[in-house]
């Protein structure tokens, strides 16, 4: 009952990266911000001037990455110089030998911010060059003491680099799994009426960006009660999900189907105006009709009323076009159910009255 458009992300997990990246900008720009002091007070004016500098820079980025468009970018060009820094510090020629230890800072963050595959490729090959440059700088160990050391901090090293792959490769799919549930109806697997809503609000805003027409559906079983009341209220769960097959069946790959609640259900039909529209509701219609629910050998008769709205024609924005829609649905209703309605009435209609 999988459907492409239905798969969008919610943007759970972009405003989650989002403000782990502000976190992450600014606790870096604070830890530079403490070290200009020490520089100041060592008297290495101009280095601690652009720490102050970068300090500046990384808190603004902190605030700022919020509403930042091109993330990728203010990903990386806060990861490379950053390594290359950590690069730095490990091997610049006064270094301690201990000074290696930022290296393991590499696979953290690259994991953090760019998730398992982005992260590995970026961290391994540096981990890698760092450790041939590491053993150009230092010649290699040659007693067992020091192999020990080595082998300490290599191996310290590696299991980091493991460990950070499996939680991530971890956390990546819980998140996959939480942002379904959210996106998804429990009964029938098409979208929730939340992640519908915000498919309409998108679709609204690329129907203006390229000026093409969109039609927004309303869809009611009818007489649904009865159905539940006569033959169970399974019988009804297996109606709303029998419904949602024949729907999808014939839906295009670019519409999408949300369940608004109980036995209403919002088509966004994008590219499409309203004549076209209505063919393809129509259809839909007919086919409710003409195929009744079997269950437990029975055969459960089903129609449906739908409302429909074409942007811009009945209106700009999302209220506007349910408002609308909802009103055709409501005289579908009222005229007997079991048909499409594309038109309002003549004169001015009162808004749906919830029953
Ligand atoms: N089985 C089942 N029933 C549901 C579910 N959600 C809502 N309903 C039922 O759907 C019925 C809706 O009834 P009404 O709002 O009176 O609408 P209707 O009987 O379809 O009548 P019209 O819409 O006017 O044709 C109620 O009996 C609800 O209990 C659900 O998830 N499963």
């Amino acid at each position: 009952m999988s459907h492409p458009e239905l798969r969008q992300t919610t943007g759970l997990e972009d405003t989650a990266r989002r403000s782990l990246m502000s976190l992450i900008f600014s606790a870096t720009g604070l830890t530079i911000g403490f070290f200009s002091l020490l520089q100041f007070a060592a008297g290495n004016y101009l280095f601690a001037s652009l720490e102050v500098l970068t300090c500046a820079a990384l808190l603004a980025a902190g605030r700022g990455v919020y509403r930042a468009r091109r993330l990728e970018l203010w990903i990386y060009l806060y990861l490379l110089p950053t390594f290359a820094f950590l690069v730095y510090i490990s091997l610049m020629p006064d270094a301690s030998a201990a000074a290696f230890v930022w290296l393991y800072m590499i696979p953290l963050l690259a994991y953090l911010m760019l998730g398992q595959r982005r992260g590995f490729w970026l961290s391994v090959p540096l981990l890698l060059a760092s450790l041939v440059l590491y053993y150009l700088r230092y010649p290699l160990p040659d007693s067992a003491a020091e192999w020990i050391d080595a082998g300490n901090a290599i191996i310290c090293g590696l299991l980091i680099l493991v460990f950070v792959h499996l939680y991530e490769y971890r956390r990546a799919a819980a998140f996959a799994v939480v942002e379904q549930q959210a996106q998804t109806d429990p009964l029938t697997g098409v979208a929730s009426r939340r992640h519908f809503q915000l498919e309409v609000r998108r679709a609204l805003q690329e129907a203006g960006r390229s000026d093409s027409p969109l039609v927004l559906a309303l869809m009611d079983i009818d007489h649904f009660k009865a159905v539940n009341d006569r033959h169970g209220h399974d019988a009804g769960d297996h109606a709303l999900q029998y419904v949602c097959r024949l729907l999808l069946q014939r839906l295009r790959s670019t519409d999408s189907l949300g369940r608004l609640g109980g036995e209403e259900f919002g088509l966004l039909l994008r590219s499409t105006d309203a004549a076209s529209a209505l063919a393809l509701l129509e259809s839909l219609r007919a086919l409710i009709d003409a195929q009744p629910l079997r269950y437990k050998g029975e055969q459960i008769p089903l129609s449906a009323t739908f409302g429909l709205a074409e942007w811009p024609r009945d209106g700009r924005g999302a209220d506007d076009l349910y408002r609308c829609a909802d009103q055709r649905l409501y005289r579908g209703k009222s005229q007997g159910r079991n048909r499409v309605v594309a038109e309002s009435a003549p004169h001015a209609e009162q808004p749906r009255q919830e029953s």
